[in-house]
């Protein structure tokens, strides 16, 4: 059903999202600017070259990955701006990006594009928005999720429904 083919990437992406939090942690602690360009071809690049090795085209595979990225730092955006706003941060020490988030990140690639071919054929189906949006609303609802998360996770699924790349 709807909710069984959405449900893997609906949970790798939330996962992934997960991790925003620690990268906007160790960043705003460095004053570091939010976005990394290289690193952010690095993600891409890899997710393609892994995503061909289990038939996902190309160009598919960038637009959701991209999606991906775009949700994860306006979750760290939206988490930097309240600790500026309110000066309280997290009680936890901030982690080290490189040596301990990234590989997190990067060991979650697997599962968001395993979660992408499990969406299979849905993608062109033509009321995949509809189905997709009705599995994220239940994850979200059954996650007791933040408006902040629920917002993310949508953002980071805008393109599965597209066959290819584009907007
Ligand atoms: C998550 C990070 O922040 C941003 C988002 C990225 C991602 O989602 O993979 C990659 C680079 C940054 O622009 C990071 O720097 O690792």
């Amino acid at each position: 059903d709807d909710a069984a083919s959405f449900r893997p990437l609906i949970e790798a992406s939330a996962e992934r999202l997960a991790l925003a939090e620690a990268v906007a942690q160790s960043k705003f602690a460095r004053a570091a600017p939010v976005l990394d360009a290289a690193r952010e071809r690095q993600v891409l690049d890899a997710a393609a070259q892994e995503g061909a090795t289990i038939g996902l085209p190309d160009a598919y595979v960038r637009q959701v990955v991209g999606d991906q990225i775009e949700a994860n730092k306006l979750v760290q955006y939206a988490l930097i701006a309240q600790w500026r706003a309110t000066g309280t941060l997290p009680a936890t020490a901030p982690p080290d990006l490189a040596a301990t988030v990234r590989p997190r990140l990067d060991r979650l690639q697997r599962a968001v594009l395993e979660g992408l071919r499990n969406v299979g054929s849905l993608r062109g189906a033509s009321d995949c928005e509809t189905r997709r949006d009705a599995a994220v609303m239940a994850y979200a609802q059954e996650k007791a999720s933040t408006p902040l998360q629920q917002t993310a996770l949508v953002r980071s699924l805008v393109g599965v429904c597209q066959l290819s790349g584009g907007r």
